[in-house]
């Protein structure tokens, strides 16, 4: 208890920041197989003769049927809720019934052993509720301590490395974590234990990845590889995580209650052969998801069948992958072993050595950008913020955007990205063309414009004050004129008497109908013209829309950097301001900095965050509002139906606010929305930019859902065709 103490007082949590799934993945990998272990050594003593048999069919029937209901649960088979239902039910159900199946017919003759239980709320062994601890030697005392800290060590690895698991970046989180305030916890709850002489109470409950799993609320969204064979496929897709504190403390109220005699008598009906299935079941699926096993799998796939998404693709030493899960292996392999000895208690200091291993010896041999790909920080920045941040990632880059690289005034740019959307000229250099697709180095360059989901990526030096809009967009190379038909007459008002504000739909898309390489990735489509024109657009707009998704995977800044002459950026007066769509409440304090540190600096009027029904985050409301922002809470949204925004609410809140004219950017699913049949009349305009370059399957699509079969979706009327630097820019109306 007081070395957890020491370790909390000291915020030696901090340490975590080293940790990366390299090491959570090796630790991963030896719980899964300690699960099957497990299962087998339940079933090694169950005998030789009929009961031994029955165990193992019953124990095969559960790995089969859970795993199935796991496979269910993601599958296009049943109505969505059904699936969900099994998936999150259907191995206890299992349990259950298994219980009960061993009764019938013959096999009831079998006399299988079952779960041991003792007598309800007494000790395994006859003694008192307390441990005599004032009987014990002074000389014992001291022999305990170094067991202690070797236990502390293991507590504080198994405890923390859970827990950042079981926060990990596939978990959209909204709730910041306390890795300090658990660790203090945890020396009560072990001190607590300790007394009584039961089992520490520690590692995976409540920290499991199960539990933050079965915590996720789902959605059926379109796969983003919709073609081919793919065409009218769903995938479920994570939309939040309920997070609260009730399923914890039933979890430990259900504990005390199998202490009680009607339980015990339940629990003492179970098979061991059921509970040997249920350890195969939870050692298999932790197995699957295990990122050593996905690489493992990526290097057997036939390489022509594996999608071009795929990040490890992009790795050109396939030896690289070969030899980082070699490691990773030997690093199993090495807990494992020592697991099997006298030295058991030992096994976190291996997994320990390897944080340093990955930290200082892997950098030497795989470069920078392999690393990457193969290795990733456990947690979202949003989630590490409690102890201090990512490993090579400054709180800055948190909570303020990177600034431009040094001995380099124009390139100011959004958190990390090598993209050239902001600060550029119009004469385009050869690097940028390359970012473009074109010229030398073309694609290669185009990927490293990427951002990793949830990654901010660089470490430049802090430079304050951020100055977002010191370098101008000229827009001497467009007749804006030609453009003043789709605008608003005035960005603010509106003598029309019109019920909702001017709506710009505007974008850029490849050749092949794609605003992005995929969903998360920021990819730069525009050159500089085209790019130039956009921050003219934004200057005669009061507000920009953009989606929960583009805002999380773009940090955008949303200001416009359009210089009439060239040198001095427009005044504050028409920047607009941003608006981020996220009907479900999924946005943390963690994104979005860019627009935030605007907003603080006076550079960015301050954003609007719009949700619905009571999907407002406590602390996303006061990050909004303590800059000066605003939160809407617009009309209703199911993520089941997928019926979309009611954008008819959201615009008249907007002009209720005094927003006359707003320009909508994205992301995919925010566009296909609003073209829409139903929602197309609140579209003024659409200015689209269409580059020179294609994606390639697999991207965001701007495809609206297709409402009838005889007619266009959509019809455009006053069309205008403009070039534009390499790209050409499309302006019309909807009729
Ligand atoms: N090339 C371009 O001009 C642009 C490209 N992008 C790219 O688009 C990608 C993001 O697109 P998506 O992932 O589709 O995210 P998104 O930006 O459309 O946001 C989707 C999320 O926003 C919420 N949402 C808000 N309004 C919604 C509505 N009416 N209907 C459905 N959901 C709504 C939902 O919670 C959903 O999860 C990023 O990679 C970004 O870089 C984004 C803007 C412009
Ligand atoms: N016009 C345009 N062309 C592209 O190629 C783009 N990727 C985008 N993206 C949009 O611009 C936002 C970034 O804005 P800041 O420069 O950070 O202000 C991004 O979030 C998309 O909305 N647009």
């Amino acid at each position: 208890m007081i070395m957890h103490w020491i370790l909390a007082i000291t915020n030696a949590c901090n340490a975590l920041k080293y940790v990366t799934r390299f090491s959570c993945d090796i630790f991963g990998f030896y719980v899964a197989f300690i699960y099957l272990q497990k299962g087998i050594q339940v079933l090694t003593r169950q005998g030789s003769e009929a009961p031994f048999y029955l165990s193992i069919v019953v124990a095969l029937l559960v790995l089969v049927i859970g795993y199935l209901c796991g496979v269910i649960g993601t599958s296009p088979l049943f109505q969505h809720y059904i699936r969900v239902f099994i998936k999150d039910y259907g191995t206890p159900l299992t349990v259950i019934f298994l219980t009960g199946f061993v009764h019938i017919g013959k096999m009831r003759e079998v006399s299988l052993s079952t779960l041991p239980t003792s007598k309800a709320f007494f000790p395994t062994l006859d003694r008192g509720w307390f441990i005599h601890f004032w009987d014990i030697r002074v000389g014992d005392v001291f022999i305990a301590i170094p067991f202690a800290i070797l236990l502390t060590i293991l507590f504080y690895f198994d405890h923390n490395v859970s827990s950042l698991i079981a926060q990990g970046t596939e978990f959209p989180l909204r709730k910041p974590a306390g890795f300090h305030w658990d660790i203090f916890l945890l020396g009560i709850t072990t001190g607590v234990a300790g007394l009584l002489g039961i089992p520490f109470p520690n590692g995976l409950i409540p920290q499991a990845p199960f539990h933050t799993d079965s915590l996720c609320v789902t959605k059926v969204v379109a796969d983003p590889n919709e073609e081919g064979a793919n065409k009218g496929h769903v995938v479920t897709k994570v939309d939040h995580v309920v997070e609260q504190r009730v399923s914890n403390l039933a979890q430990g109220l259900l504990t005390l209650g199998t202490m009680s005699g009607p339980l015990l008598i339940v629990l003492h009906l179970i098979p061991q052969g059921v509970l040997a299935g249920l350890f195969f079941v939870m050692g298999v699926q932790a197995l699957e998801g295990n990122g050593i096993t996905l690489k493992i799998l990526f290097l057997c796939k036939d390489r022509s069948l594996t999608p071009k998404s795929e990040p490890l693709k992009r790795i050109q030493r396939r030896l690289a992958i070969w030899v980082f899960i070699a490691i990773q292996l030997v690093g199993f392999g090495a807990t494992f072993a020592i697991t099997q000895t006298i030295a058991a208690v030992g096994f976190p200091i291996i997994i320990l050595l390897l944080i340093p291993f990955r930290t200082f010896a892997l950098p030497k041999w795989f470069t920078d950008e392999e690393l990457r790909l193969l290795d990733a920080p456990t947690a979202s920045p949003f989630t590490m913020i409690s102890v201090g941040g990512n490993f090579g990632e400054s709180l800055d880059d948190l909570d303020s955007p990177v600034v431009g690289r040094s001995g380099d005034e124009t390139a100011v740019q959004s958190g990390g990205s090598d993209g050239m959307l902001v600060g550029d000229t119009a004469e385009e250099s050869d690097e940028g063309a390359a970012e473009r697709g074109e010229g030398p180095g073309a694609g290669m360059k185009r990927r490293e414009s990427w951002r990793a989901e949830g990654r901010s990526g660089s470490t430049m030096e802090p430079e304050p004050p951020p100055t977002y809009i010191s370098s101008p967009t000229p827009l001497h190379f467009l007749d804006c004129a030609i453009l003043e038909p789709y605008l608003p007459q005035n960005r603010d008002s509106n003598e029309s008497g019109a019920v909702y504000p001017h709506v710009t739909l505007t974008y850029a898309q490849s050749l092949d109908g794609q605003i992005s390489l995929q969903p998360g990735a920021q990819t730069v489509l525009s050159g500089p013209e085209t790019k130039a024109m956009t921050h003219y657009l934004r200057s005669r707009h009061a507000g920009i829309i953009v989606g929960a998704g583009t805002a999380k995977a773009d940090n955008p800044g949303l200001n416009t950097r359009y210089s009439e002459d060239g040198i001095n950026v427009v005044g504050f007066e028409r920047q607009p301001r941003p608006f981020i769509l996220d009907p479900s409440g999924s946005m943390g304090v963690g994104h979005t900095p860019k627009l935030f540190a605007l907003a603080e600096s006076g550079q960015g009027k301050p954003p609007c965050w719009i949700v619905t029904g009571s999907r407002v985050n406590e602390h996303m409301e006061n990050r909004v509002r303590g800059v000066g922002g605003k939160v809407f809470e617009v009309g209703e949204y199911d993520i089941y139906r997928e019926q979309g925004m009611d954008w008819g609410a959201v615009l008249r809140q907007m002009k209720t606010d005094g927003v006359e004219s707003v320009m909508i950017e994205g992301g995919g699913q925010v566009i296909k929305d609003l073209l829409r049949r139903k929602n197309q009349m609140y579209i003024s305009s659409v200015i689209v930019t269409i580059a020179p370059t294609y994606l390639g399957a697999g991207g965001v699509a701007v495809a609206p859902k297709r409402s009838a079969w005889t007619e266009n979706e959509v019809s455009l009327r006053g069309i205008k065709w403009m070039p534009l630097g390499q790209d050409v820019v499309m302006a019309a109306f909807i009729i």
